[in-house]
Order: structure tokens, then sequence, then C-alpha cells
């Protein structure tokens, strides 16, 4: 296949930004203070059920803890599985658990945490914080440093003319275990994410080995105001692993070599070895993640908000509270290391679809050989009669499954996706992709009772009918809701679809929101509108499959996933399947063999159709870039979400071929249909593309993004499925040069091949 017409260059216009004024909104309504009784706060009771212990463990046989105290359920049937939920129904606990002896339980042993606090969070109300003592978490730096705040002293209202803090945080990283001895000691608050003094990690409830970071999951929020100073040193104590973490959606303007990408912004972190990011965050709801390996699947992710003054949000007006416990992070869950599946297995456990759902790491699992579900705790989202609440939901999943998001007997207004602020659209429910995020205001307008949350697993994660439920609770009424338990096949009615996976993009329809139908709420830069962008790239991406005489051919070690129907294949962009250099781009560039580089325009020689290098397009600072992904994958039902370090880009047009007669879009196809003009642009006056860092592209469709590239740095572009950036569906885009970059720290860690001359002493 020729490369011509793949990336085109034009002549780069350096356009004047010239600041519009953004319609300025005045915020004058007092926002409710916080209610913060115990009663909104803590989930209470226990999930040990009256009945014969069983836990579910994947093996129990040499386990100590087996049979004392865990996830004991017997609901193979449908019967009710939350009898001991919330203090409703029986709270006896089988004879066998060690906390029984005790004559208390472990609610009152005394070694419980307090109820984590509720904090309000609207701007101009009061925080209140109550029952948390940090002292056992404040950390050496902490105590040394006064000018440092921790993390509950950061996550508060932000003020408009609070001076900023620096805030801190200490991840220490280590391989870990769900349902480990720890959960002897104590049991997890259903509402913590600032941090927990509880290590016992319950999951939904199947014991396995982890990775987390201070023995949580998610990992620690990270909660802070617009200016802070926000630094994490991350300790890596996982043996045998490196790993970096990065901060998705932030934008790292000034500190783009604490991106968190192994070998384009850093060195991966050794074991033993402690490296500290320091970055100030766009604001917005956002998430960090291991970009590592498989890392990010086992356990290594959490939430970051990074909250405004209520008069710099335009939507402040629709929401009463922006509580540090509303934060909805979904995640996909597996039952054994992500390793296991990768590359992949012929027989058993084979494809990389996962088992199960979590919502802010909690939930429940029926086996579908016995029918047998667990009963740990769900998520509980406790509001108030009357007010609106702020809701931060962050898609943390890594496999390829959408989740589709539905709280029972309320809508949704979305008001931000991926940090980004939009006029209000008003939803039933969300389907959102890998790396996703979508902020939305639930207003508390319904009979005071609780209501299920259903987060199910589109696409490949219907074969195994993937879904886990949260409650939507209305304070000091019951916790368990009274209607039926939404199943994967009956779920909660789905009304008016938030992404629908369709496509259906170019006509303003009654049944869903497109993300390019979205109308963006702050300021954007004229010149994105402009009719030409001064670079304009294609990127067509697929899978190359392997024969497999061709990838067991000896001496030649080439990688590959297997894909759920068997498939040896690696991914590429542009023809090219992105392979990392052995050192970083950004502190050591001269240390990379320039071969190593390639693109479009410039294939390495006899690079055949599985090419591997390190695939980067250069972009002159502060071109209007335009870059239209084109969906080449030959496999129905699967839509790759692509994400953006660096920026935030505006949403220009999503779709398919209006050509009916053809069955598969390809880079040939989307090219004819740019020329003759068919593919779509909202760039007319009063189409406000939304901003948005991930977006997925339709399965047979196409996305076309712009941005401004006035951050210079080596940003990663990439299909954000785990199990597809290990295999290459990645590229760099270098903007600006080298010389239009702050330099790195003194010190910055450096790494690359090992290769003296061969000698004999
Ligand atoms: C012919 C072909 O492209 N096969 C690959 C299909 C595939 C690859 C990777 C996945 O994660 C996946 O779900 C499906």
């Amino acid at each position: 296949m020729g490369c011509s017409g793949r990336y085109y260059l034009l002549t780069l216009v350096l356009c004047v930004v010239t600041e519009l004024a953004i319609g300025v909104r005045v915020v004058s309504k007092r926002k409710k203070e916080a209610i913060s009784t115990a009663d909104d706060q803590s989930t209470s009771a226990s999930w040990w059920q009256a009945g014969t212990a069983t836990p579910f463990r994947s093996d129990s046989s040499n386990n100590p803890f087996s049979s004392t105290h865990g996830l004991v359920q017997t609901h193979p049937s449908g019967s009710d599985p939350f009898s001991s939920f919330g203090g409703v129904g029986s709270t006896s606990r089988p004879s066998s658990n060690p906390f029984a002896t005790s004559g208390s339980g472990p609610l009152s042993s005394g070694v419980r945490d307090n109820p984590l606090p509720l904090l309000a969070r609207n701007a101009n109300g009061k925080v209140s914080l109550k029952h948390l003592d940090f002292t056992s978490s404040a950390t050496a730096e902490l105590r040394r440093n006064p000018a440092l705040s921790a993390p509950d002293e950061c996550a508060r209202a932000c003020r408009e003319n609070e001076p900023p803090r620096i805030c801190y945080y200490h991840f220490t990283l280590e391989l870990y275990t769900v349902l480990g001895a720890a959960c002897q000691v104590c049991t997890p608050n259903a509402t913590n994410v600032v941090w927990s003094h509880c290590q016992c990690v319950l999951a939904d409830g199947v014991e396995r080995g982890i990775l987390t970071a201070n023995r949580m999951l998610p990992g620690p929020s990270i909660q802070v105001c617009e200016n802070d100073k926000v630094v994490i040193d991350v300790e890596n104590h996982m043996e045998g692993m490196e790993v970096t973490i990065h901060w998705h959606g932030i934008w790292q303007r000034g500190t783009q070599y604490y991106d968190g990408v192994p070998f384009v912004t850093q060195c991966p972190i050794q074991q033993g070895n402690t490296f500290r990011y320091q970055w100030q965050g766009n604001a917005g709801t956002h998430f960090w993640h291991a970009h590592t390996g498989l890392q990010k699947l086992d356990g290594l992710y959490g939430s970051i908000v990074v909250r405004q003054p209520p008069s710099k949000d335009p939507n402040s007006h629709l929401y009463d509270y922006d509580l540090t416990t509303h934060v909805m992070l979904l995640s996909d869950w597996l039952h054994e290391d992500a390793a296991e599946r990768y590359p992949g297995r012929l027989a058993v456990n084979t494809g990389q679809d996962p088992e199960n759902v979590l919502i802010n790491g909690k939930g429940q699992f029926r086996d579908p050989n016995t029918g047998f579900m667990t009963n740990t705790p769900l998520e509980v989202f406790t509001i108030t009669p009357g007010r609106r609440y702020r809701f931060r939901m962050i898609n943390a999943f890594a496999s390829v499954c959408p989740a589709q998001v539905t709280f029972e007997g309320h809508n949704l207004t979305v008001i931000a996706t991926d940090g980004e602020p939009v006029h209000p659209v008003q939803v039933n429910t969300i389907i959102s992709f890998s790396g996703e995020r979508y902020d939305f205001v639930i207003e508390a307008n319904n009979i005071p009772g609780a209501y299920w949350i259903q987060v199910r697993g589109l696409g490949e994660c219907g074969i195994k009918r993937a879904q886990q439920l949260g409650i939507l609770r209305y304070a000091r009424g019951p916790y368990q809701p009274s209607s039926q338990t939404p199943t994967y096949d009956v779920g909660i009615p789905q009304g008016v679809v938030m992404n629908p996976l369709d496509a259906r993009c170019n006509v303003s329809r009654n049944d869903a929101f497109c993300i390019s139908q979205l109308k963006n709420a702050r300021h954007i830069d004229p010149a994105i509108l402009q009719e030409r962008p001064d670079v304009k790239i294609f990127l067509p991406f697929r899978f190359f499959v392997y024969r497999p005489e061709m990838l067991f051919q000896p001496n030649t070690y080439n990688r590959y996933l297997v894909a759920p129907q068997g498939d040896h294949v690696i991914s590429l962009v542009d023809e090219i399947s992105y392979m990392a250099p052995p050192a970083p781009l950004i502190s050591q560039y001269d240390d990379i063999n320039p071969e190593q580089f390639c693109n479009g325009d410039n294939r390495p020689a006899n690079c055949g159709q599985n090419c591997m290098c390190t695939h980067k397009v250069d972009v002159p600072l502060n071109a209007v870039v335009e870059v239209v992904l084109v969906d080449e994958v030959q496999i129905a039902n699967l839509s790759h979400p692509f994400h953006l370090h660096g920026y935030a880009f505006n949403v220009i047009g999503i779709g398919r071929s209006p050509d009916t007669n053809v069955k598969k879009i390809n880079l040939k196809h989307a090219l004819d249909l740019d020329r003759r003009g068919l593919l779509e642009r909202h760039l007319k006056q009063g189409d406000l593309p939304t901003a948005k860092d991930t977006i997925a592209v339709p399965n047979n469709g196409y996305v076309i993004i712009r941005f401004r590239a006035n951050n210079p740095g080596f940003w990663l572009f990439h299909c954000h499925f785990l199990f597809h950036i290990v295999i290459g569906m990645s590229l760099v885009l270098q903007v600006g040069t080298q010389a239009d970059l702050p330099p790195v720290p003194p010190n910055f860690p450096t790494c690359g091949d090992h290769l003296p001359p061969i000698s004999l002493h």
C-alpha cells in the first residue's frame, strides 16, 4: 500500500489568537451546605450472610483464612442478594467468622474506621470534615515540610481568592491480594475515596493477587483545586516490576517530562525507586493509571478531580453539591493477573474480556457455573431529597467493552466530558469507552428510597454478560431498592442514550446524543473552525493477522496478541506497529538511533506487513492540526477509543460512510469522501464542537478531531484498550522541537541499552 496521501503537511499559518471574551456568567445562587450526619455517610453493617460459610475463593484448600471470613453467599437462583446489606434484614454471621467470636463484629470492634467524612463541595458552601484522623497516613515528607498539604486538606471547596496549596501524595505500589488477612482486621468503608485506614481490599469478593497503590482499590483519589501544585511520590515496591504513572487528562504544560509514558517522557521507575511527579492540573474529572505493561488492569488506577470556584464553571448553577464521594470510577475486572491473558490462550480463559465490572472497586460476582453470588458491599451514593448532585464518572476500563451506566428513576444531565464543560443535555443512559469521563447532574427528585445503578459491559462483554450494580440512596431512607434487581438482559429502561454505538451522528434524533452533537461551553479558538487546518493527518488503523508459520519462524520473536477468536494479531496505525525506543524521547533523544523512527511518509527499508518502529509524526508548534481517524478493523462491534496526551481536542465530526454500497470504510474511501466533501465536519458558527481527550472511533466509521498544537512535547496518541497498546496501536506526536521544551529536572533518571565492546576480562 502506498503512503502518499496518508499524511498531509500543509503550509503552516501562524494565527494570532485573539482572546474572545467568554460570556461571563454570574453565579449568585448560594449553594447549600453539606449535610454530614452519620446516616448519610456509612453503608453500615456487614456483608456476612447468615447460613453456611461458603467463601468464594479460587483455591481455598490451603488458605488458613478460607473458612473464616469471606464472602458468603448463597443465592444460586435469584433470591435477594441484599438481605444483609446495609443493615436491612439479617445481621447474624456464620459462626466460623472470627469476628463473631469477639461478640461484637467488625463494626464495633474498635478497629474499623470511623465513618468517612462527606465533604461538601460546592465552593460557596462550607467544607465539613469530620472524623478524619490522618496522622497514621501522614508520611515523613508531610511531617517534615509544613508547606505541604495532606490529601484531605486539598480535597476542599475551591474559592476564588484562596491561595493555592501544594498537595502531597505518596503512593506505595505493591503486589497485594483481594481478601487478604487485612480483612480480619477491618472492613473498608464504602464511601472512602481519598484514602483508607483499612488495608482490606474486597473487590468483588473473589480472591486473587492484585497490584495496589497504598493497599486500596481504586488507589488514592487526588482531589485538588485548579491552581494547586500536585506532588506525588511514587515508590515502587512491586517485585520485579517497573512502572510509570500517567495522569490521564492532565496536560502537563511546562512539566512535559511528568506525563508518565515509558520511554517517551521518562525511564520506567525501577523496583525500590521513588519517582516524584509534580504538576498543576487543568480543571476537570481525570484519573491516573499505570502506563506500563498490563498493570492498570491489575488495579493501578485512581481518580483525579481538579475543581474550580463555581464562578469559573459555566454549569455550576445546575448543581448544589460536588462531593468527594460522588466520584464514580468504573473498571473491568479479571479473576487472575492480566498477564494470564497476554499474549493469550487458545483453550481456557481465551480472549481478554473481563469477568466482572467494578464501581469504585466494589461489586458482587455471580459465578456462572455454580450460580453462587458473593455478597460484598455495593457502592452506595447518598443524596438528600430536593438537592442536585454533580457526579464525576470515569471509565477506567482496560478492555474493549463500552460501559453503559443507567440510574433507575433518575435523569442524567451531562455537563462535562473529559474535564471540559458542555452545554447541558439530559439523557437516561451514558455509553462510555475506556479513558472517557462524563460529569452529570442528578436531582434527588424521586420518592425518597433506594434506586439501582446499573453498569453493563457492552460489545464483547455481552458474551459473559458482565455487569455491576450500585445504589443511589436517599439519606435516612432504606439501603435496599424495592424494585426488581436489574439483570443484564432485563435492565433499567434505557431511554435517551449519550454516545450511541450506531454512529448516526449527522441527524438530530430524539433517542440519542452523539459526542459530535455536544456543544462546548468554553471559548473555542476560532482558528480551529477555519475551513483548512494547517496540518491534516489521516490515520487509518487495523490489525495485522499473522499466519502461524510466519509468527513462529525459528529465531524470530515478534510480539502478538491472541484475539478472542484465536487470531494472532498486532496493531497497525497507518501500517506501522509502534515500538518504544530504548531510551526516553524527551530526555535522551540523542541516545536513540535515528533509524528507529518512522511514519507513513518514512517507512524503513524492507519494513514488511508487520512494520515495527517508533512511529513519530512531527507537528509544528502552534499549528492547527486535524486528524482523521479511520477504522479499518474488519471486526463488527469493536470501536477503538483514541486518547491524545497533552491536549483536549475539538471533536469536529463522527460518522460512517454515506455510501450505502461501501461495506467497509478504509483510508482510500475516507480520502475519497473527503475530496467529495462528504466527511462530516461541524465548523459552522454555533456548532461549538466539544473538547475531549479520548474519543471512540465508531466501528466501520471515522472521527475528525482538531487542536491547536500549542503545548510542545512528545505526546502519545493511542487506542486506550490496554491489550491494543501493548501490540502497537500508538504513535507519538512531536509538537515543536526540543528547544521548545523545558529541560528535564537535574538528575532525571536515565536508561538505555548496555552494549559495550565484547571483552574477555
Ligand atoms: C481479523 C481481525 O482483525 N482480528 C482481530 C480481532 C480482535 C483483535 C483484538 C481484540 O481485542 C479484539 O477484541 C478483537
